[in-house]
């Protein structure tokens, strides 16, 4: 299934957590249910904290994009954008908090749930559950900010 990650230009499709040109990444896809968004991955072995739990950067990583998505989805809602080819908002993570409130069993598909908590013209709040089995492990909060379509390029291609 696609997700908002599918629609964002090729030049911001190459993020570690959710571009989906990085092969090595984790290739998140962010939509919505409802009034919330969701993603889900399943952690492999090589994820591993200790035997049996799931590192917990690996769950901040995928609580900071699926909170940047979630964002570039309720801009795009908000500014009316019917999203096709690359015209996805794209966000940036101003900050990202996360609560450790259980360790997360390895093994199972994780579901991560997004609230919009905020929304200007430029800034997003995401309050962010991870689920495993049922199980509230995470929580985190995301600030992401809308950037422009040249953030990251260099100011002068000629001096590169
Ligand atoms: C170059 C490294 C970044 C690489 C990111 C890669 C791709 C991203 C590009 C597009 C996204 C497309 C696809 C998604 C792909 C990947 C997801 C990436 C997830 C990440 O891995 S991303 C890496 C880590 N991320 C950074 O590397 C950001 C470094 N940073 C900055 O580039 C600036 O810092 C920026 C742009 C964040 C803001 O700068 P700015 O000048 O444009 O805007 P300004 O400061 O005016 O803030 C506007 C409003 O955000 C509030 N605000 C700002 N910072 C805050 C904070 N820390 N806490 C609470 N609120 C904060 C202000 O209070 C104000 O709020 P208000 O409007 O209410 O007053």
């Amino acid at each position: 299934m696609k997700g908002i990650q599918d629609y964002y230009p090729d030049h911001f499709a190459q993020c570690y957590g959710c571009g989906r040109l990085n092969e090595h990444g984790h290739q998140i896809k962010t939509n919505w249910n409802g009034a919330e968004t969701i993603t889900k991955f399943v952690p492999k072995t090589y994820h591993t904290a200790i035997p049996g739990f799931v590192y917990g950067g690996l769950l901040a990583s995928l609580i900071d994009c699926h909170g940047t998505g979630s964002a570039a989805l309720a801009l795009a809602k908000a500014k009316n954008i019917v999203l096709d080819k690359s015209n996805a908002p794209r966000c940036v993570t101003a900050s990202l908090q996360v609560k450790y409130l259980k360790p997360t069993p390895i093994g199972s598909e994780i579901e991560i749930k997004g609230i919009i908590s905020e929304i200007t013209e430029r800034k997003v709040k995401v309050s962010c559950e991870l689920f495993a089995d049922d199980m509230l492990c995470v929580t985190g909060e995301v600030i992401a900010v809308l950037v422009p379509d040249n953030f990251g390029k260099p100011k002068n291609a000629n001096l590169q």
